[in-house]
């Protein structure tokens, strides 16, 4: 595990190190305290993590996520994601009056894909707290001793990085866990949460939490009562695709895209205009006729070009190029003169 994290440092530093970035620099030209971060926040970042500015993401996310809307950012790996969503959310906590109490249970959620995500995250959440020591990290995860985290939940962890199917576990198994106020629910590499098959225990994790947009669960489920506390949701992803998609649909309200491209926010736009069959979980894609939508700031001044005429088939993955191919030979057949863009 260790090799792996310190593998993944590596490749991070150099990153935010490197300064790639759509403009070609990562970083802003602006401080951590002119995105509305607690003063005492930005002198730990900057004084004791060496962080001295945000990078483009952070500075674009940050006010945001404080302002309480829902996001959806899509950025590559070694970005500065983590603080993305860290920052605003201990700047927000640390402003609590009455203070955050253990006894308040989990109040912030954040789902992450591994093990060394897990450890990577919770490592920056500690440095971060160091000033707010009222404020409990700590972590559940796959592999390691139920009966010591069931302690630790017990006593109370105010922001809890998890591994889905652990987390549904304790949901399920373990009475003294109160997730009833959790207000915020972040997942970070989302695409990777869902490529590892986790859509499944997310859709109920969300079920669980009350979370999931249009849920009948309640009906379904009248033991569980779910928190009547409204949640804001942070989406967190390199990739953007049908799952995510779905994912962002189910668990997002309004939210802000951040990061996107024309051509992502078009392929969210299509993916959103089309009935959505494909659940989280590949097993299911009969699933869900719930039409999608995707409503966002960012969205409300695109329109397709009246003349584009947009079909879409289901293919087996391993006839897709020679599918592709073959419509591609017989639109040229049909109008020899015409060409196809892309
Ligand atoms: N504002 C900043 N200034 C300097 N370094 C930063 C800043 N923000 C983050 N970093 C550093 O950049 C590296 C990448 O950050 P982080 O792990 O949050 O990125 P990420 O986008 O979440 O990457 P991944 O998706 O691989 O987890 C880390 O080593 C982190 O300490």
């Amino acid at each position: 595990m260790e090799e792996i994290r310190g593998e993944k440092e590596d490749r991070n530093s150099e990153a935010v190190k490197g300064g790639r970035g759509n403009d070609g620099g990562i970083f802003a030209s602006c401080s951590f305290a002119d995105l509305g971060l607690h003063s005492s926040l930005c002198e730990h970042l900057k004084d004791k993590m060496g962080f001295q500015v945000p990078t483009q993401i952070q500075a674009q996310a940050i006010p945001v996520i404080l302002s309480g809307r829902d996001v959806l950012v899509n950025a590559a790996t070694g970005t500065g994601k983590t603080i993305v969503y860290l920052a605003p959310i201990i700047h927000l906590l640390q402003m609590r009056n009455p203070r955050v109490q253990r006894s308040d249970g989990t109040l912030a959620l954040v789902l992450v894909p591994t093990r060394e995500l897990c450890m990577q995250v919770y490592e920056i959440l500690q440095k971060l707290l160091r000033r707010f020591i009222w404020i409990v990290p700590g972590y559940i995860m796959g592999g390691e001793n139920r009966a010591k985290e069931k302690a630790r939940l017990r006593k109370g962890i105010s922001v809890l990085i998890a591994t889905p199917g652990r987390l549904l576990d304790h949901l399920k198994n373990t009475s003294s866990f109160i997730y009833t106020n959790i207000q915020w629910i972040v997942y970070d590499e989302a695409d990777r949460i869902l490529e590892l098959g986790y859509g499944k225990a997310i859709e109920e994790i969300l079920d669980f939490l009350g979370s999931r947009h249009g849920s009948t669960f309640e009906q379904k489920n009248k033991m569980i009562k779910p928190s009547k506390i409204s949640k804001q949701n942070l989406l967190l992803s390199a990739t953007l695709n049908d799952k995510v998609n779905h994912l962002a649909n189910i668990s997002l309200q309004s939210p802000v895209m951040i990061g996107l491209d024309d051509k992502k926010v078009s392929l969210i736009t299509r993916c959103s205009s089309v009935k959505q069959l494909s659940s989280l979980d590949s097993h299911s894609d009969e699933g869900s006729e719930q039409l999608s939508t995707l409503p966002s700031q960012s969205l409300e001044n695109y329109n397709l070009p009246a003349q584009l005429i947009q079909r879409y088939l289901k293919v087996p993955c391993g006839s897709r190029l020679a599918l592709l191919l073959s419509i591609l030979k017989s639109i040229f057949r049909k109008a020899g003169s015409q060409k196809v863009w892309y």
